[in-house]
């Protein structure tokens, strides 16, 4: 049952309570709750996704966020790495959390990622080979929305057909298409062509799946928490932010927290809320380590500046912020079929897709994506050990969008243009979560610190070099009319630095704030079960825990994460209660 006030719940325990309703914790709530033995809460800050048909319509997943209702409405601190700029960092607050907002482009990440979480934590459990089996319990594959003919875009052996979220190839042709693909063909070596983007062994240019079905967005909301909303077990509660967890006892010299402080909002009325089995925290990569501080576990020199008592002094929690940066490049172009028009008058797209969801209003942001490495020769490998997650791993993506995109600058109100946007992948700067007060309603310093090191500005540097080159085949000629800005005048490579530096904003991937670490290793902040050291009572399930940034756009990836983790839980069942507690 859905509440949408804390003050409505009937009943303040159950067996587990879940903090955050997205990506993962849907997940999470919605399987638990598969037992109907289980009472399973889940809380949510934002509001209900239902009857928000802006979410709905795939397109304007662009303009969901920031600074949106559905939104928190983040800034990061000055980013040094970007001429001190501070950039709005969203993230989704309404049920489904950012796959409610988000672009909906869907992957998983490569085979070697895995492979490393499993290597860097020792366990096994968690390489690509088992995680493949999650990934097809994720996904259900469906047409694209203009059901055209998608042979050679994918290799059906690696998806999955009867999972919640939907997955769709492109389903509105655009001239980028043909044009991408033909310039694979050209320079084969270079820019290999994929045959497909999702199935783990990354590298090269293909087809792009997003989380899209009948040209609507499917989203851990419509996704998981729709179909199991009617049962008796599972309650919902939106409108509710978890402010503090609580000690409830020791067990040992272990402090257990089985209960968790929730409110509506700031002044508002604060409710208690009890858990038999586990609280589980999936309130992201920023909302949780912000909790987890907030309730006296984190940095004890820090907890003590913001106000806050040390319950458990555990350095790494808000540490280790692994993210993407994004370098937006555009060109103009000699073509009126741009989304360019659509955005501008976007009447008729609306009436289209209202009518049948076809039309670009249920395009993916872009139709390929490419995931290229640096020249193993580069000279950045004579100082930096090359930080990819394996030699079959990427440190760029390609994203070609039919459209301008740039965040710093808004779209002109006329032309055409076409974007190539540059993800730095393999990132080496690593930024921070960190609460300045012990007032949950004030938001944590956040800081992804990118482009801080030597190999993220090198990386993105010889990228513009490199989308150059892709640009220069026989496909683009007569289509590209010129690029924009500096993109066309940087020549030099401190030129390109410093294009580079003025232009990088985000694309929202953060992860790694709640490190999940080996059990015996002196630092991270979960286990690879991804319960919280030193505590009893608290799992962690959502992007933080990952120790890297994946090859993926990651809800795909958190997706995963979430499946697994409800299994390592459900396997918990009876065993894990905390009887002293
Ligand atoms: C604008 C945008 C575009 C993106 N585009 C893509 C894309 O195209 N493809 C892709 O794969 N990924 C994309 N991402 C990233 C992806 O959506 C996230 O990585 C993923 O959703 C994170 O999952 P999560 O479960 O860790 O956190 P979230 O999905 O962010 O969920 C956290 C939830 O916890 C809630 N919450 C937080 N604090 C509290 C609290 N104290 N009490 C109660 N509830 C709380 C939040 O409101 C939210 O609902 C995008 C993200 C954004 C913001």
């Amino acid at each position: 049952k859905l509440y949408n006030n804390p003050s409505q719940l009937i009943k303040t325990n159950y067996d587990y309570i879940v903090i955050g309703g997205g990506a993962a914790g849907a997940v999470v709530a919605a399987r638990l709750s598969e037992n109907s033995d289980i009472s399973v809460l889940l809380v949510e800050a934002g509001i209900s996704n239902e009857g928000i048909t802006d979410i709905d319509i795939p397109l304007l997943g662009l303009s969901l966020a920031p600074s949106t209702p559905l939104d928190w409405n983040y800034t990061t601190i000055p980013q040094p790495g970007l001429g001190n700029r501070a950039i709005p960092y969203p993230r989704g607050k309404v049920l489904g959390g950012s796959t409610s907002v988000n672009y909906m482009v869907y992957m998983r990440g490569s085979t070697e990622d895995f492979d490393r979480y499993a290597s860097v934590t020792g366990e096994s459990g968690w390489v690509w080979d088992q995680m493949l089996e999650y990934a097809k319990k994720n996904e259900k594959l469906v047409s694209p929305a203009d059901h055209h003919d998608t042979t050679g875009e994918f290799l059906p052996s690696l998806h999955g057909t009867s999972g919640p979220i939907s997955v769709s190839l492109g389903g509105n042709p655009t001239p980028l298409d043909s044009r991408v693909i033909a310039t694979t063909e050209e320079f084969p070596t270079e820019f290999p062509f994929n045959p497909d983007t999702i199935g783990g062994d990354i590298l090269g240019i293909g087809w792009a799946f997003a989380s899209i079905g009948n040209g609507t967005r499917s989203s851990s909301a419509t996704g998981y928490l729709a179909p199991a909303s009617g049962r008796p077990n599972l309650d919902i509660v939106v409108n509710a932010q978890a402010t503090k967890l609580e000690v409830t006892g020791k067990k040992g010299t272990v402090p257990c927290f089985h209960r968790v402080l929730v409110a509506e909002k700031a002044g508002a009325a604060v409710y208690a809320l009890t858990a038999n089995q586990e609280i589980i925290l999936s309130a992201g990569t920023f909302g949780t380590p912000a909790l987890l501080q907030l309730s006296g576990i984190g940095n004890k020199t820090e907890l003590s500046a913001a106000g806050v008592t040390t319950i458990i002094d555990n350095p790494s929690v808000g540490k280790n912020m692994s993210d993407h940066a994004l370098l937006p490049n555009v060109w103009n172009v000699d073509n009126p079929d741009t989304y360019d028009s659509v955005f501008r008058n976007p009447s008729q797209a609306l009436e289209q897709w209202t009518n049948n969801r076809t039309g670009p209003f249920a395009s993916h942001i872009a139709n390929q994506l490419g995931w290229l490495r640096l020249p193993q020769t580069a000279s950045i490998f004579e100082t930096t050990p090359d930080p990819a997650a394996g030699p079959n791993s990427s440190h760029f993506e390609m994203i070609f969008l039919n459209y301008w995109l740039n965040p710093n600058t808004p779209a002109p109100p006329t032309g055409n243009f076409m974007s190539e946007a540059t993800v730095l992948i393999s990132p080496t700067s690593r930024g921070f979560v960190k609460i300045s007060s012990s007032d949950p309603f004030k938001p944590p310093l956040v800081n992804p610190n990118w482009l801080n090191t030597d190999f993220d500005i090198f990386a993105l540097v010889e990228s513009v070099k490199i989308s150059r080159r892709f640009f220069a085949a026989k496909a683009w000629e007569g289509y590209i009319l010129d690029p924009v800005g500096e993109l066309g005048t940087a020549e030099t490579d401190e030129e390109i630095e410093a294009y580079v530096r003025k232009n990088v904003n985000g694309i929202w991937h953060a992860v790694g704030t709640a490190m999940m670490t080996s059990k015996d290793a002196g630092y991270g902040v979960v286990d690879p079960d991804l319960k919280v050291k030193g505590v009893n009572g608290l799992r962690i399930v959502d992007g933080s825990i990952l120790p890297f940034v994946p090859n993926a756009h990651t809800q795909g990836t958190i997706y995963l994460i979430a499946e697994r983790g409800a299994d390592l839980i459900k396997d918990d069942y009876h065993d894990d209660t905390c009887p002293t507690c």
